[in-house]
């Protein structure tokens, strides 16, 4: 196919049309929330600043906190869509423009990057799409010149979608290369299929304090082999669903809920949860008669908890500090570090992490893991057993790491899960008995009701 496309010079503004005000442009519906996300794509892929961060209603980007409800939500769909297909964005553009954009003109980029991931892949009417990023780029003083261009090349993205969307997406990496040749050097064949079960929305996974079977039943979910209800993908926040007020559930994917089963005993067991905000796998630990210690070194991560274990009407003592400030001369019968990782893992959901995390903080944070972990290990009373796990997909922040940990302290063995322990998954646990998943595991005929996040777990004992 031979793709010619709208000049980066020339093409400025439409004939006959006068140039708009800026501020009469303001008011025009939309155009505030399209603007608030082309600042939110540059703060990840310019500054490297994490999505959740960015979104969070208590401190997140005022771009974002000042908007109304209506146009969070679409500026959320935006962003999701924008960074899930990035790439195929970016070359969509780069192939409708004769001349490739101008080094220096990111903010064009990011207002054509919001109005394709509307044209592309939403069900935003495109000729809205189209007004609005012209208005934008009117509004703005760095790209005013270039309205012309954003109208000429969004025009013919709308047209020729059909064909130009298929033909890239075959032959477009998914995710930025570092992150892509990770996956395909830790995971070899499989590694196509992880990328691009990656690049999905996941499904909505709940673990249910009993009766799985029949809250499957009333939500119109499965049952997996881990015990949770897998939900597909709601329409409406989860909060509006039945079961939730009464705390009969709460949100957790399958793989989260594997370290907290890997203990080996539970009731009436002393438990310390050392990175336990915002304590799904605490509110496990409760469930199952444990009496738990949760620390977290954030106090807003740590108020999270809390509400949740109170929705959820299960007791629990918090402790705010760092983990490797607790200091315990009994020990604990068990200890769970769910570690701060990477979290490449959870990219379904996270679409920002493969262009916010590099390969340093994937190594940095093993290190800070190991210190964790050291740490962890002095906590345990004899005959106890210490839980290691995190949502990082990456070897060097699992496998390795503790295979690390293990050769400096002969003392500890891995107590080894049994592959039948969840069928379906058997594929999850290791040579050593860990375990590590990854969404290409639970494959599902409906594609919306497939996948886990990538997870490592592992059960430590002493000798
Ligand atoms: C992956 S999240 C934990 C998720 C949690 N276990 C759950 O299942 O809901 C990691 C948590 O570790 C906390 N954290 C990070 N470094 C820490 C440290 N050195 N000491 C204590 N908490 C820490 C973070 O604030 C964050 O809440």
């Amino acid at each position: 196919m031979v793709l010619t496309g709208a000049r980066t010079a020339g093409a400025r503004r439409r004939p006959g049309k006068a140039r708009p005000r800026p501020d009469a442009d303001k008011s025009k519906p939309g155009l505030v929330a399209r603007q608030a996300a082309a600042r939110l794509i540059a703060a990840v892929t310019e500054s490297r600043a994490s999505l959740d961060g960015l979104l969070d209603p208590a401190g997140g980007n005022p771009a974002f906190t000042g908007l109304g409800d209506q146009d969070r939500l679409l500026v959320r769909a935006i962003l999701l869509s924008a960074l899930r297909h990035l790439r195929v964005i970016d070359a969509a553009i780069d192939a409708l423009v004769d001349t490739p954009l101008p080094e220096g003109a990111k903010a064009l980029r990011q207002v054509l990057r919001v109005a394709a991931a509307q044209i592309l892949y939403l069900d935003v009417p495109d000729r809205a799409a189209v007004d609005l990023a012209v208005s934008q780029a009117d509004a703005d003083p760095r790209n005013r010149r270039f309205s012309g261009l954003v109208n000429a090349v969004l025009r013919r993205l709308a047209r020729e979608r059909d064909t130009l969307l298929p033909q890239l997406t075959a032959v477009t990496p998914r995710f930025p290369d570092w992150f892509e040749n990770r996956l395909a050097g830790t995971y070899g064949a499989a590694a196509a299929e992880i990328v691009a079960r990656l690049g999905e929305p996941p499904a909505i996974d709940l673990t249910v304090k009993s009766d799985a079977e029949g809250w499957a039943r009333r939500l119109g979910g499965i049952v997996l082999p881990t015990g949770s209800v897998r939900l597909g993908r709601p329409d409406g926040p989860v909060s509006g669903l039945e079961g939730f007020e009464e705390g009969a559930w709460w949100v957790q994917d399958a793989a989260a809920s594997l370290p907290a089963q890997l203990f080996s005993r539970l009731e009436g067991r002393e438990i310390v949860d050392l990175c336990a905000a915002p304590g799904g796998k605490t509110a496990q630990l409760v469930l199952a008669g444990a009496r738990v210690t949760a620390c977290d070194q954030s106090a807003t991560r740590l108020e999270r908890l809390r509400g949740n274990l109170a929705r959820l009407g299960l007791d629990v003592e918090t402790r705010l500090g760092r983990a490797q400030d607790l200091v315990a001369p009994e020990g604990f019968d068990g200890v769970l570090l769910d570690a701060p990782c990477s979290s490449t893992g959870t990219v379904r959901r996270h679409p920002d992490i493969p262009y916010t995390k590099t390969p340093e903080d994937i190594a940095r944070l093993a290190v800070v893991q190991r210190a964790l972990l050291d740490h962890a290990a002095g906590l345990v009373r004899p005959g106890g057993e210490l839980v290691f796990s995190n949502c990082s997909i990456d070897p060097e922040e699992g496998e390795e790491m503790v295979a690390g940990f293990l050769a400096d302290h002969p003392g500890w063995r891995i107590r080894p899960v049994d592959p039948a322990r969840w069928p379906g998954l058997e594929g999850a646990v290791t040579d050593k008995g860990e375990i590590r998943t990854h969404p290409a595991m639970l494959p599902h005929a409906d594609p919306r009701l497939a996948g886990l996040d990538g997870f490592y777990a592992v059960a430590l004992v002493r000798h």
